[in-house]
Order: structure tokens, then C-alpha cells, then sequence
């Protein structure tokens, strides 16, 4: 039951185990196949931090309150602290151990692909598969000791209390950073090696998932002043903005819960040590959630040891969910033994095409994403622009000057080989390129998204040069893509999907936070969208008209991408994604449609099935997914009758997204899941339905004023 199957809150490790993953180190995978809800991971935090909806909550407040918690954190998560130290030193120490191959490689590459006809010599560029082989030592190592971590927390032995004998023997023996620390795990003294030997300086804020590289910790190899909690908040924590607004309004009826087992988690003994206000420490219970904050929710940081090492994927397979201070991860989708589970650490942009989300995970998180979703859709729509390749030979550039190595002359003098050339010579992306088959840099198009230096990580050794041979790959790679579909397909036809893609990602932006793009690019269009979203939210007598034209608008958008997904013969869930891609604009349109009430009701469900669906493909369990689920239910009754097949199918998919959320005791439960479907529509309909969506968000974006 919902009680005690989906709301656990202990430590429990389903059908899944940690494992290498080619290109990205350690991650979980699936032990066996599993169904959509399943339970794979419940974690319990090292520390946690809540706050008001929308606060702020700092890495350097969460370290701090790591250093509070040390005395008070059993010996099993003492281990796995210094294990995730272990894992950022790890890194670090590869990416300084890969800069000079990785510049040798790179300058080889461009030498020979900068040939005409030579492209596919980019073979040469060690595959993001193989990683260095000191660098798979030294993960095997970690995997080994992880594992056996993980076992310990299986066989109960997490219980151990601080200071228990067998249990720091353990460590000790393990050979974690807290070895040679003089401090021995079972003293209450921190072990310099992760808290240093100073408090650790101010100044990094907290993304969703607060992967911003190490710039503000440190040093990355353990420097005795700072120490690596920094490094490992800033790579392992996880944030966001609320706990799950239905389970918080649902905490706050009387479910008739068991004796001594709340939803909350606050049956738990743990004590975790916040930072309150004034900076003092205090403690509280795991559970932590604000009573009386109802369905407003929180924002929680904290640091949570099995979620750290999960990778991210931009159509991630995982669903999390934060509650009491737990964090669950189920299935969001049926997963095959062996998959990996992926979540996501794109708080926004997950909606967006593969060259700003592979940008904004580089910019954020210092690494080039080489998940399913963004090489299949590089692979359908190969960038006009070059995903970072100009990073990429300036930082080879620095690394080879760095090590003293003459290439870095060569590197600055090769030409860019990124943009892609069809056989006949024709440009993807205008009419610029050169007679060589190289076409020239200045060609039109929309910008770089090379995320600005200051942006990139600046691990010592150099995660830039690290990333060069992963970048080089990716551009290269693109380069010899785009010249095999266009040799294939019809250029004209997939011209007009990237147009409309690229163009349409701009109103995605839109609909999202990072809008300036639209309002830069294209003034005429916003001044147009935001008149209309106006005019749809102050009020129905405002001009039809103008709802209509702008209501006609993005539809005629969706159509061509839809049109054009079916000429190039995409399989159903490239569909999905690149609809994923405009999602801002479904989504504006969805809502423009039923507020307006311009559209017909089987428009707005159709909008509203394919809401449903794209999320269901890219955020599966998402509070999002479960959301538009709910609303498509509700709005195919309205059209079909709560008898109809449309409606019986909608009602199945929005069950299937509750359960990816929240578990298959929703089914068993009676009346449960139909208390939640309850809430959920509460939440997502009436006069919140334009902030909950998002086009109040984006008309506040657009001018940047209140209304
Ligand atoms: C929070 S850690 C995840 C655990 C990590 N694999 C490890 O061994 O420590 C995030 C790091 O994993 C790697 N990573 C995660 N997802 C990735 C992806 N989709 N593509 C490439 N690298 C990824 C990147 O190096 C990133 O900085």
C-alpha cells in the first residue's frame, strides 16, 4: 500500500546495482527487467536543507551543514561521503591525466579532417567509450568499493551507530579519503582531507542538480585548506524547487495512515542538521517538510549519496521524487535488464533542441551529454552549428601550450571543420560555404552555442581539455552525419524541419525561462505572442481576433514540424522527441487553445493526448508528465463522455504516469489513486492554470514586470 511500499522511509536498494558506464563513469543499471513504478532506489540524505518555495538554497550552506552533521552521521555514511570525496578527486585527477592525449588527439583529428574528403579520418578520436586507462583503474577501484557500500546498506548494516569499531575498521580498510586523515572514522574529528583545515569559502549557488563543476571548491585533489566537501556538493547534491505539490496537499488530509508510519518519513530516528536563518545549526527531523505548507511545497537541497552517482539523461529513465526529506527513484518507464537509470539535471531546457541542452549542460555542469536522446537527435537534425568544437580547439590549444607541446600552434591554425557540407557542396545552413567544401565561419544562422569561457568548468588539469576529445568526437561526428543525410533524404524537407525546430526552440525558450533569445532574435513576433497572451489571460472580451491569428500561428508550426516528422519517416518516438524539442510551444498553444476556448474541444485534447504523450517520452514521472496526464483525462470526458474508448485511454495513460510517480500501490490502494487524480486536477485547473503552465511565467519573461 501507498503507505509502506511508496513512501519507505529507510534506505532500500530495488533491482538495480552500480556498474561502469561507458564515457561517464560510475551509474546504476537494472538488474532485471522492470515495470513502470517500480521502486529502484530510496535514498535518505547525508544533509538536507529546505526553504521557501523559490529560495535560494547554497551549496556552502549545504557543506556546512555536511561539516554539522560528520559527529552525528553513522560510520556507513561517513563512508559514503568520503566516497563521493574519492570519486571528485578521481575525476579530477583524469581529467588531468587526459589534457595532453587529449590535445595530441585532437590536433590529429583536425589535421586530418580538415582535408576535404578526410572527414571520416576523425576516427582517429578515441570514442567517448573508451576512457584512459588509469582512469578505468582507478573506477574500478571506486565501483568495488561502492558496491560493497551498497551491499552494507542492503544487509541492514547502516545502522551502525557513529563510532561503531567493525564499521570504521572497515573504512579504514577500504582505503577511503578519510585514511591518513589522522582523524579515524570513528572520531568525531573531521577528516581534513574532506573538510579541510579552514571553513569553506562562500560564494557557489545551487542549479537543480548542482553538477557546476569545482570552480568554487576547490582544488579538486583534496587541498588540506578547503577540503572536497565543496567539490562534492557541487557535483553530487541534489535541488529543487518544491517537494511534489499532490503528496504535500495529500499529507495534509487524514489518510488513516499506520500506527507510527507517517508519509512524511518522521517516524525515522535520523537526525539531520539544517542551517537555519542566522546561520546557527540546528537539528531536524529527516522529514523536515513545513508543516501546515500544504500543497506551496518547499525547496529542498541535500545531499543524497545514491542519487549522486545516477547520470543524467535528457529522456531520463527514472522518476524522482522528494518527500519528507526521502528521495525516491521508480522506474518511469519499463526498463530491460541492464539499462541504465538516468535522471535528469535539467531544471529547465529539457524541452529545447540538442545543441542548447548539450550548451547548457556543458555551461552548468561541465560535461558534454552523450545520452540516447541527444545522439539520436543529432543524428536526425546534425547542427548547423557546432556544438562546442571552437571550445574544444581553444581549450586544446591551452592544454597543448600548457604542456609545452608545439601543436598548440598547429590547433589555432586549423581550419573549422564543424559546419556540415553536403556532397554537392551545398551548406546546410546558408549559402557561405567555401568552394572547398569547407564552408567559411561567417556563414548565417543562429549563433554559437558555445557556452562563454567563464562558464566552463576550471578543474585543475583541465575538464575543458578533458571534454576536448568528447567535443571533437561529437562535432566531427555531426560533420559526417549531416553529410550522409543529406546525400539521403530530401535537403529541402529537412531544411524546413530544422527551420521550423531551430525557430520553434526559440518560442520554447519562450514558454520557459531563458526567453531573451526570443526577444532578441525575433522583437516583432514577441511584442505579437505576448499581446496574445495577454489578451487570452486579462479577459474573454479582449479581441477574438488576435486570439485567433495567434492561436493559428503556433498551430501552423506544430503542423509543419508534424508534417514533416511524417515525410522524413521518423519512427514514432523521434516524433515524440522532436516534439519534445517545441514542447513550449504545444504547451502554449494547449493552453491558449482551452483558455480562449478558440479551439475545438477535439483540438484541445488532441493538444493536450500529445502533451501527455511528449512528456511521457522525455519526462516520464515527472510532476509535469503526471500533470498533463491528468488534464487530457479530464478534458477527453468532457469530449467523448466518461464511457468513451478516447476517455478510457486517456484515463489508462494518466494512471500509468501516476504510477511512474508514485508507485503500483496506487492501483492496489483503494480510492487512492482517485484521490490523487482529485488533486491533481485541483492543482492544474482554475485560476492557477496559467502560472502552473507557464504563460504567466512567460509574460513576465517577456517584459520582465509583474502584472
Ligand atoms: C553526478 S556525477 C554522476 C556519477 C558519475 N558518473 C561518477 O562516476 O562520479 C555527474 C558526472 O557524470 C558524467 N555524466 C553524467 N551524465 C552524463 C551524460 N549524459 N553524458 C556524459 N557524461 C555524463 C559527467 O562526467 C558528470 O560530470
Amino acid at each position: 500500500m501507498l503507505t509502506s511500499q511508496a513512501f519507505t522511509p529507510r534506505r532500500a536498494v530495488g533491482p538495480v546495482q552500480l556498474d561502469l558506464i561507458p564515457g561517464k563513469g560510475l551509474g546504476w543499471r537494472a538488474t532485471r527487467d522492470v515495470l513502470p513504478g517500480e521502486l529502484l532506489l530510496a535514498s535518505l540524505p547525508l544533509a538536507v536543507l529546505y526553504g521557501a518555495p523559490g529560495e535560494p538554497l547554497p551549496n556552502e550552506d549545504l557543506a556546512a551543514a555536511l561539516r554539522q552533521s560528520w559527529p552525528r552521521m553513522t560510520p556507513y555514511e561517513r563512508r559514503w561521503l568520503q566516497l563521493l570525496g574519492d570519486c571528485c578527486a578521481a575525476s579530477a585527477a583524469a581529467s588531468a591525466a587526459a589534457a595532453a592525449a587529449a590535445a595530441a588527439a585532437v590536433s590529429q583529428a583536425l589535421g586530418a579532417a580538415a582535408t576535404p574528403g578526410a572527414v571520416g579520418a576523425a576516427a582517429v578520436v578515441a570514442p567517448l567509450s573508451a576512457p584512459p586507462v588509469g582512469r578505468v583503474a582507478s573506477l574500478r577501484k571506486l565501483l568495488v568499493q561502492a558496491r560493497a557500500l551498497v551491499a552494507e546498506g542492503a544487509d541492514g548494516a547502516e545502522g551502525d551507530q557513529p563510532g561503531d569499531a567493525a564499521a570504521a575498521a572497515a573504512m579504514m580498510a577500504s582505503g577511503a579519503t578519510g585514511e591518513g586523515d589522522g582523524s579515524g572514522s570513528g572520531s568525531d574529528i573531521l577528516p581534513p582531507g574532506l573538510f579541510g583545515t579552514a571553513p569553506a569559502k562562500r560564494g557557489f549557488t545551487s542549479p537543480l542538480l548542482n553538477l557546476a563543476g569545482s570552480s568554487s571548491g576547490g582544488d579538486g585533489g583534496g587541498n588540506s585548506s578547503k577540503g572536497l566537501v565543496g567539490d562534492v556538493v557541487a557535483r553530487y547534491s541534489y535541488c529543487e524547487a518544491r517537494e511534489d505539490a499532490a503528496v504535500a496537499e495529500l499529507l495534509d488530509l487524514d489518510l488513516g495512515l499506520e500506527d507510527g508510519m507517517a508519509l512524511d518519513g518522521s517516524s525515522s530516528s535520523r537526525s539531520r542538521a539544517s542551517v537555519d536563518d542566522d546561520g546557527s545549526s540546528s537539528s531536524s527531523s529527516s522529514s523536515g517538510r513545513k508543516k501546515g505548507g500544504g500543497s506551496e511545497g518547499v525547496s529542498v537541497a541535500g545531499l543524497w549519496p545514491e542519487l549522486g552517482l545516477m547520470n543524467h539523461s535528457c529522456a531520463p529513465s527514472a522518476a524522482l521524487l522528494v518527500v519528507g526529506g526521502c528521495l525516491y527513484v521508480r522506474a518511469g518507464r519499463a526498463l530491460l535488464e541492464g539499462e541504465e537509470l538516468t535522471v535528469s539535471y535539467l531544471s529547465t531546457g529539457l524541452f529545447s533542441d540538442v545543441a542548447s541542452r548539450r550548451a547548457a549542460l556543458r555551461a552548468s555542469h561541465g560535461f558534454v551529454c552523450c545520452c540516447p536522446r541527444c545522439i539520436s537527435e543529432q543524428e536526425h537534425f546534425p547542427s548547423r552549428r557546432s556544438p562546442g568544437l571552437e571550445a574544444a580547439r581553444a581549450a586544446a590549444a591551452a592544454a597543448a601550450a600548457a604542456a609545452k607541446e608545439p601543436a598548440a600552434a598547429a590547433l589555432a591554425a586549423a581550419p573549422d571543420p564543424t559546419r556540415p557540407v553536403s556532397p554537392a557542396g551545398a551548406n546546410t545552413s546558408s549559402s557561405s560555404s567555401s568552394s572547398s567544401g569547407v564552408p567559411s565561419a561567417s556563414g548565417a544562422g543562429p549563433p554559437p552555442l558555445t557556452p562563454p569561457a567563464e562558464a566552463r568548468t576550471s578543474e585543475p588539469g583541465g575538464a575543458d581539455s578533458a571534454d576536448v576529445e568528447a567535443l571533437t568526437d561529437l562535432a566531427l561526428a555531426d560533420v559526417r552525419r549531416a553529410e550522409s543525410l543529406m546525400g539521403r533524404r530530401n535537403p529541402g524537407l529537412l531544411q524546413a524541419l530544422l527551420d521550423t525546430v531551430f525557430g520553434a526552440g526559440r518560442f520554447a525558450s519562450a514558454a520557459a525561462p531563458d526567453n531573451l533569445l526570443l526577444r532578441d532574435s525575433c522583437a516583432a513576433l514577441a511584442a505579437e505572442l505576448e499581446a496574445g497572451v495577454q489578451a487570452v489571460l486579462t479577459a474573454a472580451s479582449r479581441p477574438r481576433q488576435q486570439q485567433a491569428e495567434l492561436l493559428a500561428r503556433l498551430e501552423g508550426m506544430l503542423a509543419r514540424v508534424e508534417r514533416n516528422c511524417a515525410a522524413l519517416e521518423l519512427p514514432p518516438r523521434g516524433r515524440l522527441l522532436v516534439l519534445g524539442s517545441v514542447l513550449g510551444v504545444l504547451r502554449l498553444t494547449t493552453d491558449l487553445a482551452e483558455l480562449s476556448e478558440q479551439a475545438t474541444p477535439e483540438r484541445r485534447l488532441q493538444l493536450l493526448v500529445t502533451v501527455a504523450e511528449v512528456l511521457e517520452a522525455v519526462a516520464p514521472g515527472s510532476d509535469a508528465h503526471v500533470t498533463a496526464a491528468v488534464k487530457a483525462a479530464s478534458m477527453a470526458r468532457r469530449v467523448h463522455g466518461s464511457e468513451g474508448a478516447a476517455a478510457r485511454r486517456a484515463e489508462l495513460a494518466a494512471a500509468a504516469a501516476h504510477v511512474a510517480r508514485y508507485g503500483r500501490g496506487l492501483l492496489t490502494e483503494p480510492g487512492l489513486l482517485r484521490r490523487m487524480t482529485g488533486t491533481r486536477r485541483r492543482l492544474a485547473t482554475g485560476s492557477g492554470l496559467a502560472a502552473r503552465t507557464g504563460v504567466l511565467a512567460w509574460v513576465l519573461q517577456v517584459d520582465g514586470t509583474e502584472r
